[in-house]
């Protein structure tokens, strides 16, 4: 299929008026409703670089994001596949580099639909959907080599007036079963990270990568992020974390089928030692939420499927 690179206009036969407007080229995709709200999608890694609502943008990116294919990108939502951080030495994903092959690969554009029914489209509002796909068969032969398995990824990122879903889906395609795990690494915008809290996590147990590995239970309603912070949060009750800037919500991260979150601002130090993290007091301006299945592996069985993501709702 190599729709790719034609401009793809949607219009729907059963509704009038202004249409999502979706536009393909051979290194991204975007897409635009009538009322202005924005998403763009990089195919190197189907990073979504761009989520404008309301007229602001959502995510955050490096000034110094390569987005050329070189370097997975440093901002939006990059997607962690088939491993989370550095994969364990005795596993099967043991010889992929951290965070797997799903964000520096090179993903196909399967085309867009809209929907004036799902959840971001209350009240028949349109909504337009945007397909990816990475299979085994277009992966690089070093990733290949490194994670054998057959497998078909489906990545759907939706833009509805009410917000944005992007969810995963994976497929085995073999006949041997393989672990994996896999996360949404979205790094979102915020005015400033002393003003912001972070709710709906309280009750969690988490693992502080900061602090050796160590683990602990929440205790903040609202956490402040008042240094370095590198947490995995497991099996989180609540569906809802959430960003707040001076006690105001301006972002809901809903789970939708996982059930971890990784909370991550690199703060002063390790900003400095990414050469892709500009400014350098960018981690001011940016924090981290990030969804998925991280603690432990997912086990697929040949032929079985797994779907998870999130929605995300700006204020
Ligand atoms: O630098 P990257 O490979 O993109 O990883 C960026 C960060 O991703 C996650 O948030 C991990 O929990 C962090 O430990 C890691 O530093």
């Amino acid at each position: 299929m190599d729709r790719a690179n034609k401009p793809q206009p949607i219009s729907s036969p059963t509704t009038t008026g202004p249409q999502p407007q979706v536009n393909a080229d051979k290194d991204r995709v975007s897409a635009t409703l009538p009322t202005g709200d924005s998403v763009e999608v990089l195919l190197y890694g189907a990073t979504v670089t761009s989520w404008k609502s309301n007229g602001k943008e959502r995510l955050w990116v490096s000034d110094a994001a390569k987005l050329d294919g070189s370097k997975p990108v440093r901002g939006g939502i990059p997607l962690v596949f088939p491993c989370f951080g550095p994969p364990p030495k005795d596993h099967a994903t043991g010889a992929l580099p951290q965070h797997g092959f799903a964000r520096n690969s090179h993903w196909e554009y399967l085309g867009s639909s809209s929907s004036e029914s799902g959840p971001l489209s209350k009240g028949g509002d349109d909504s337009v959907k945007l397909d990816f796909g990475l299979s085994s068969a277009n992966l690089s032969a070093e990733a290949k080599k490194a994670w054998g398995y057959d497998f078909g990824l489906v990545y759907s990122v939706t833009l509805g007036k009410d917000g944005l879903q992007t969810l995963l889906n994976v497929r085995n395609s073999g006949t041997i079963p393989f672990d994996f795990q896999m996360l949404l690494h979205s790094y979102f915008s915020t005015p400033s990270i002393t003003r912001t809290t972070i709710t709906g996590l309280a009750g969690t147990t988490y693992i502080d990568k900061v602090l050796n590995a160590t683990t602990h239970t929440e205790s903040h309603t609202a956490l402040p992020i008042t240094g370095e912070v590198d947490r995995v949060y497991k099996s989180i009750p609540q569906d809802t974390t959430s960003v707040l800037v001076d006690g105001k919500p301006i972002l809901d991260v809903q789970r939708d089928n996982v059930r971890d979150s990784v909370l991550w601002n690199p703060w002063i130090e390790k900003s400095k030692g990414m050469g892709d993290f500009e400014p350098k007091d960018g981690y001011q301006k940016m924090v981290c939420v990030e969804v998925g299945a991280v603690d432990g592996w997912q086990k697929l069985e040949p032929g079985e499927t797994y779907e998870g993501g999130q929605i995300l709702r700006a204020y």
